[in-house]
């Protein structure tokens, strides 16, 4: 029998910076394939964890497996295989978007063609623009393309969106999901909550050095408290008591004459209906969907 083997398998992982805690027993597995994303207020110790996958820092205990290699001991093998995006700091402001490229494939033993990669990312019309002159989308890009020139199977991308205008924002997610589609497995550090549930396949959410949950964007979804809000105001007068004991009704409010019900999918047929059988109709009737945000504050608790 073939024993499944993850890609990337994290297990009791501890860092700790001057007996500081940053990493307390991070346990998770990424599939080959997948957009795996880690979530986490500031200080989670979200970096330390990407770090010691990429082989950069070396864990006090607990052990990191990726493609079978340990990074602390294999970092020659793990180069092959691993792309990690750069920091803006570690390009020189002069080079020039060719010049990076080259440079980098010329560092890789089996590099992509930097042509086509250019092509891939809409870079080029930019190949002979320096660094420092690239907007923040065009660095990002860059970026993505140093990532991919070694032909990973793995790609590491670390706060890639920060510091980017909405619409770059949008075409650097379509990037990665068509970088997914092509086969890489992608680890995603983010700590923008539209950006995880847009774009994982599925997210381990830190705090305070711990996986405090680890689950698809819709599961993480189905934990919060509040599934759907539905908000309306009651064409008459309404007893509300009664709305508490509907399916799956976490809770009633009124505020300025408009109710606000939480709960669930199932509430919002219980409630029409209840509301029809009074004859009372839901006028300027809201209904809205919990998101990632709301699982996030449900499941990093209040100091986070
Ligand atoms: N080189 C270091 N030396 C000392 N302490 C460090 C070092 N790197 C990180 N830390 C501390 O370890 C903890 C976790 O940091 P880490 O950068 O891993 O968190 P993070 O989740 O990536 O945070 P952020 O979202 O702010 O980047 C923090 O308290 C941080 O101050």
């Amino acid at each position: 029998m073939l024993l499944h083997m993850s890609i990337i398998q994290v297990s009791g992982l501890h860092k700790a910076y001057g007996g500081r805690k940053a990493v307390d027993g991070v346990s998770f597995a990424v599939e080959e394939g997948e957009i795996f994303g880690i979530l986490g207020p500031n200080g989670a110790g979200k970096s330390t964890t990407v770090e010691c996958v990429e082989g950069l820092r070396r864990p006090d205990s607990g052990s990191v497996r990726v493609a079978g290699y340990d990074p602390a001991t294999d970092r020659g093998p793990l180069t092959r295989i691993l792309g990690a995006q750069l920091q803006d700091s570690e390009l020189q402001p002069k080079i020039t978007v060719r010049e990076a490229l080259e440079l980098y494939a010329a560092c890789c033993p089996e590099p992509a063609d930097w042509h086509a990669l250019a092509e891939r990312l809409g870079l080029t019309d930019r190949l002979r623009t320096r660094f420092a002159k690239l907007s923040g989308g065009q660095k990002q890009r860059l970026f993505i393309a140093l990532a991919l020139i070694g032909n990973p199977r793995i790609v590491v991308l670390d706060e890639l969106t920060t510091g980017l205008d909405p619409r770059a924002r949008r075409d650097t997610w379509q990037l990665v999901e068509d970088v997914r589609d092509s086969g890489v497995t992608v680890l995603l550090v983010t700590h923008f909550m539209e950006e995880a549930q847009r774009l994982c396949d599925r997210i381990a959410l830190l705090d305070k050095g711990r996986v405090t949950a680890l689950d698809t964007p819709a599961g993480l979804i189905g934990r919060t408290r509040s599934g759907m809000a539905i908000s309306f105001r009651p064409s008459a007068p309404l007893d509300t008591r009664p709305l508490a004991d509907l399916p799956s009704v976490t809770s009633v409010k009124e505020d300025d004459g408009r109710i606000v019900v939480d709960g669930t999918d199932e509430t919002v047929h219980a409630l029409l209906s209840f509301l029809a059988g009074q004859k009372i109709t839901a006028r300027q009737l809201r209904i809205t969907e919990a998101t990632l945000d709301d699982a996030y504050l449900d499941l990093t608790g209040p100091d986070a």
